[in-house]
């Protein structure tokens, strides 16, 4: 029987990466559509790689009238909220318009589903934590802002024209694939864990905190940290849905329990045996103090229970993952 063939946009990504290896795992086709202005060719393993940008039309016709996708996982995105303060016009153009491009492109080969990454940056300063989806939304980024967009245009052409989308929500995304054949190669590196784990391996002199101050039992920031092979299985259930007929839907993905970045600094420590140079730095601009799922709907309506709830996991699958790289 043949596998039904899903485009992954951003599929050389870091958590695209690892999409792509469950859908395989579940029996589907993965093909990547990538520019890889962040992503890796080494990162596509699990089926074939077009390399190409949302806004190519003519590409994006090509990859549709020959692969014939029955479904998108649409991961392809720029991703670093600091830059995007700084860059607005590049993000909006590339996270929006280029959303738009794909979007035409499905609905001129009839494929009408779609598995969009957003983001906790859309909540903006939570109000309530642990969050619900239902919580006001009001990004404090253009990133955070460019992702509502698009969450805005999938829901009315959901209204118009019966696309059917799953939006989902992820807090911070973090680990490796555990088997280590993938992990986070993101460059710059600006995440949490594989700074913090480059601090303890000697990669780099020291990790700053960023605020000591907040309004957290220890002052630093607090974090809902999400194994990256659990997203992963997130994609391929709510993908089941969408090809199931289920119901448009949007939900969180997160644990449900935060860490604070001095937690963080010290699981690293434990896990790796070797102490963590720290400087204490002051706030970096728009980092919320306190971001944690409210991980109900996921569970409900997804049937989704991260097998890797425990952040120590985390850290050891991304430690593997960094030693197998500095290995190479
Ligand atoms: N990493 C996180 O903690 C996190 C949290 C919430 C949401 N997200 C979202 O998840 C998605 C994946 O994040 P990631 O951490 O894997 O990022 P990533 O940068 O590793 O992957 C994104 C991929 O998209 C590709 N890409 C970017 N723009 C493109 C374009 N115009 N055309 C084709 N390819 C393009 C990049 O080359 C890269 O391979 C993004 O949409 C991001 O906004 C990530
Ligand atoms: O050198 C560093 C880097 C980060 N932090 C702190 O660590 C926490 C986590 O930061 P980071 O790993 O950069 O992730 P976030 O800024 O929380 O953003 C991630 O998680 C968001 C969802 O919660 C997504 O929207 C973003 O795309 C994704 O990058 C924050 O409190 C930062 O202030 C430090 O103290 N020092």
């Amino acid at each position: 029987m043949t596998r039904p063939t899903i485009l992954v946009t951003g599929g050389a990504g870091f958590i695209g990466s690892h999409a792509c290896k469950a859908l395989a795992r579940a029996g589907y086709q993965p093909v990547v559509y990538d520019d890889l202005s962040n992503g890796l060719v080494e990162a596509v393993r699990w089926g074939p790689l077009v390399v190409g940008g949302l806004a190519d039309p003519a590409r994006l016709a090509a990859l549709f009238d020959q692969y014939r996708p029955v479904a998108v996982l649409h991961f392809a995105a720029f991703i670093e909220a600091g830059l995007s303060v700084r860059e607005p016009a590049r993000f909006y153009q590339n996270n929006v318009a280029g959303t738009l491009s794909l979007l035409q492109a499905m609905a001129q080969a009839g494929c009408d589903r779609i598995v969009f990454s957003s983001t906790a940056a859309v909540y903006g300063d939570p109000l309530q934590t642990p969050i619900r989806e239902d919580h006001v939304l009001q990004p404090v980024n253009p990133y955070g802002r460019s992702k509502l967009m698009v969450e805005n245009i999938l829901a009315d052409q959901a209204a118009a024209k019966g696309l059917r989308v799953a939006v989902l929500r992820y807090f911070n995304a973090s680990g490796a694939d555990p088997e280590g054949e993938l992990g986070e190669n993101h460059q710059p590196e600006t995440h949490l864990i594989p700074l913090v784990l480059q601090a303890a391996l000697g990669h780099r002199p020291e990790i700053a905190i960023f605020g000591s101050d907040y309004d957290t039992p220890d002052g630093t920031c607090i974090r809902d940290y999400v194994h990256v092979a659990d997203l992963a299985d997130a994609h391929v259930l709510a993908l089941r849905r969408l090809l199931a007929d289920g119901d448009n839907l949007t939900a969180n993905l997160g644990t449900g329990t935060g860490f604070s970045v001095a937690q963080v600094v010290a699981a690293v420590e434990q896990v790796t045996g070797l102490p963590v140079p720290v400087r204490r730095s002051d706030r970096r601009p728009g980092d919320p103090a306190i971001l944690v799922a409210d991980k109900g709907r996921a569970w409900t309506d997804l049937g989704w229970q991260p097998r890797f709830p425990d952040i120590t996991d985390h850290i050891r699958h991304a430690a593997a993952w960094m030693r197998h790289r500095q290995a190479d």
